[in-house]
């Protein structure tokens, strides 16, 4: 049995607890540099710790890349110099594929005796005692072609094999169809950097080949490239304009660029095609079976609106009054990296020594790609909340398709990241360990914070996050979110909290800072008890001691700090397990208490992940003790303080309702289900 609460009702802070996220990345003021010879700096000029604004190095790839956090390669530069290069944020996780990138694939990205411009070069020790390059910046990276004024004068000087660059070669004697196929094959393994070459090189054998385009166009789509994706789709169409899969493909691409008006066009256009009726598409492609990242428009509610709340910046506030379980926003995550898609378990920056989730890392290469494939979505991430010293920058900054701020995307990561999970079992995941990963939401991002006294409260579904009201919100009410789980406990909450340079004024946090020593150190040390790793021992044998042990430490709380049942939130763990020891061992009234007791103060903070889990076990308590009515009463609200949240308020004694409202308590793994139906509680309510 879980020892406490948080082992299932969690609900991770928003961001990454991580102080200083700020990797490697010392160019705050990076520029475009222009290549000319006058800004060109060799390897031997070079300063170590050093950002070379203004300047660019001209290099030549000369061996093969391989990929860990960064890709990394050997460059010379026309003196002759060779060079280790790192360049982070360059390949982001959906152009690898599930197996990791080989050497082979890495070097497709930077193949032997590409020539680069790196702008603004920026010149390190490595962690093993080594010079090296280093970019942040995948915009700071510019192919030059081979008839480029820039080299006309130079002659490289390491001999390199040509023929091992790449596996392209055999492009002379191979067919359009011959790629189609060989991308189909890459296209099946995930591969899709693989596939987007085959198809290319058959698209430039067979310039009029439709298949290739539309199927290339899918290749994009998969790698988030929604313009390129829309070209090829579009040129599908010129081709051939009754080409089903490639409108399919234009339909969504225009969805994900939120081309809305078009992209219901293309689908409507494609459902008056009697063709296109008669075709059944299954589940396959659509929505929900396609988890975890879905297709869906942004939605936010017309009551409410940003606008500035003092100290706290800007924030959402109603503009009406807003009934309890309104739905405010559905809003589509900007980017997200779910935790299956990373290949590491942690990534340590060797220059700060901090570790980072790797998701975390990934999200940022993952928004940096975005924005070099989209860069007209820079502006709605900029705008995001970057810190105190860049507060007044964001709307004045000047966003050209060529800069990219990546130490800015950084801290935009750091201050407004979400971490999401979902434990459901809706979409065909290989794994049951349900559903994490840490991605930016926009218009959620918008929302402040307090531990308790929140009036809205969000849950995740896939890349999506809806935020409703969690009660009843008046207007000019600033809507309030909680960033972390009011029951943390005090001194992790404020050391969290402080990293986002907020000092929380709720009732709880002030009633934290009031305590007496005495008071936080029996608070830490009850902490202590419950997060250390001897598991709490509920064997029958060892039950009377752990409830003597768990009773004095309630009434040693409550001597020295008067009974707060409003705030009581230090003694949940304590008291939980508490409830479950006395319902082992028979006393299911005194157990009843407790939980009561426990309930009431979840439902009055509107806890509800925590809420209907009591209910739940308070059914079945009092099914156990032969109350029927109450176990029905209970089992009815678990259901409601359950699904509510996520359907919006519902009335249970509606059967049809009811029986939607089973099904995805069953879904949902709600708890005691089981239980419930074998007491039959399913037929009572
Ligand atoms: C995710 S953003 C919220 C939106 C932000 N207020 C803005 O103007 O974009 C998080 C930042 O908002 C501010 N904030 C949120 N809740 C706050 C609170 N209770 N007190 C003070 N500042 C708060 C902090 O600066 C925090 O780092």
């Amino acid at each position: 049995m879980d020892k406490s609460f948080r082992k299932y009702e969690k609900q991770k802070s928003i961001l990454f607890p991580n102080d200083g996220q700020h990797f490697a990345n010392k160019k705050a003021n990076t520029v475009d540099v222009e290549l000319v010879p006058k800004n060109r700096i060799s390897i031997s000029q070079l300063q170590i710790d050093k950002v070379h604004i203004g300047k660019f190095l001209l290099c030549r790839v000369i061996t093969r890349c391989a990929k860990s956090t960064a890709l990394a390669m050997v460059i010379e530069d026309p003196e002759g110099e060779a060079e280790f290069l790192a360049l982070y944020n360059y390949i982001p996780v959906n152009k690898i594929p599930p197996k990791g990138l080989s050497v082979e694939q890495a070097s497709r990205f930077l193949p032997i005796s590409t020539v680069l411009a790196i702008q603004n070069p920026y010149y390190k020790v490595g962690q093993d005692a080594q010079t090296m390059l280093r970019s942040d910046n995948p915009n700071e990276i510019v192919i030059i072609k081979s008839n480029d004024k820039l080299l006309t004068q130079v002659k490289w000087k390491t001999n390199i094999e040509l023929s091992k660059t790449s596996g392209i070669e055999t492009s002379k004697v191979l067919s359009a169809d011959d790629f189609r196929i060989r991308g189909n094959e890459y296209f099946g393994k995930k591969d899709f950097v693989s596939a987007f070459d085959e198809y290319s090189h058959g698209i430039k054998l067979d310039p009029q080949n439709v298949t290739l385009y539309a199927n290339r166009s899918e290749v994009h789509f998969r790698l988030s490239q929604f313009k390129e994706a829309l070209d090829d789709a579009e040129t599908a169409l010129k081709i051939d304009p009754k080409h089903l899969k490639a409108a399919i493909r234009k339909g969504k691409t225009l969805m994900h660029l939120k081309r809305y008006a078009e992209s219901v066009n293309t689908f409507y256009t494609l459902l008056k095609d009697e063709v296109t009726r008669e075709i059944d598409f299954g589940t396959k492609e659509w929505v929900h079976l396609g988890g975890p990242r879905l297709d869906h428009a942004d939605y936010v509610s017309n009551a409410i609106e940003i606008k500035q709340v003092g100290e706290k910046g800007r924030g959402w506030v109603a503009n009406n009054d807003i009934p309890q379980h309104t739905l405010l926003m559905v809003s589509k995550a900007f980017e997200i990296v779910f935790n299956q898609e990373t290949r590491t378990c942690m990534n340590i920056n060797f220059s700060t020594k901090i570790m980072n989730e790797a998701t975390s890392t990934e999200l940022l290469t993952s928004i940096v790609q975005k924005l070099r494939a989209e860069p007209t979505l820079a502006r709605e991430i900029y705008d995001l909340y970057a810190g105190p010293e860049s507060i007044h920058t964001a709307s004045s900054e000047k966003i050209s398709s060529k800069s990219m701020n990546v130490e800015r995307i950084e801290k935009i990561i750091f201050y407004n990241a979400f971490q999401s999970e979902f434990f459901w079992k809706i979409f065909n995941q290989k794994t049951d360990h349900g559903c994490f990963g840490s991605g930016i939401w926009i218009k959620p991002s918008y929302l402040n914070h307090s531990c308790i006294d929140t009036n809205v409260h969000r849950i995740f579904l896939g890349d999506l996050m809806f935020v409703r009201a969690q009660r009843p919100i008046k207007k000019g009410e600033e809507l309030i979110l909680s960033y972390m789980d009011p029951v943390e406990p005090f001194e992790k909450r404020t050391k969290t909290l402080q990293q986002f340079g907020i000092n929380c004024q709720c009732r709880l946090c002030k009633l934290g800072r009031a305590e007496s020593n005495k008071v936080k150190q029996l608070r830490v040390k009850i902490q202590e008890r419950f997060d250390s790793d001897t598991p709490l021992q509920f064997e029958r044998v060892l039950l009377d001691s752990l409830i003597a042990e768990l009773e004095s430490i309630i009434e040693e709380f409550e001597s020295l700090r008067p009974k707060n049942y409003d705030l009581d939130f230090s003694l949940m763990d304590v008291k939980y397990a508490l409830s479950i020891a006395y319902h082992i061992n028979g006393k299911f009234t005194k157990s009843i208490t407790i939980l009561e007791q426990l309930h009431h103060l979840a439902k009055k903070h509107n806890l509800f992940h925590i809420s209907f889990r009591l209910s739940s076990l308070l059914a079945i308590s009092y099914t156990l003790t032969a109350k029927v009515d109450k176990a029905k009463e209970f089992f009815k609200l678990a259901l409601h303080e359950m699904i509510a949240p996520i359907i919006g308020n519902f009335d249970v004694s509606d059967s049809q309702i009811r029986s939607d409202v089973l099904l995805i308590a069953e879904k949902l793994n709600m708890p005691y289900i089981n239980e419930a139906k074998l007491a039959g509680l399913m037929e009572l309510i």
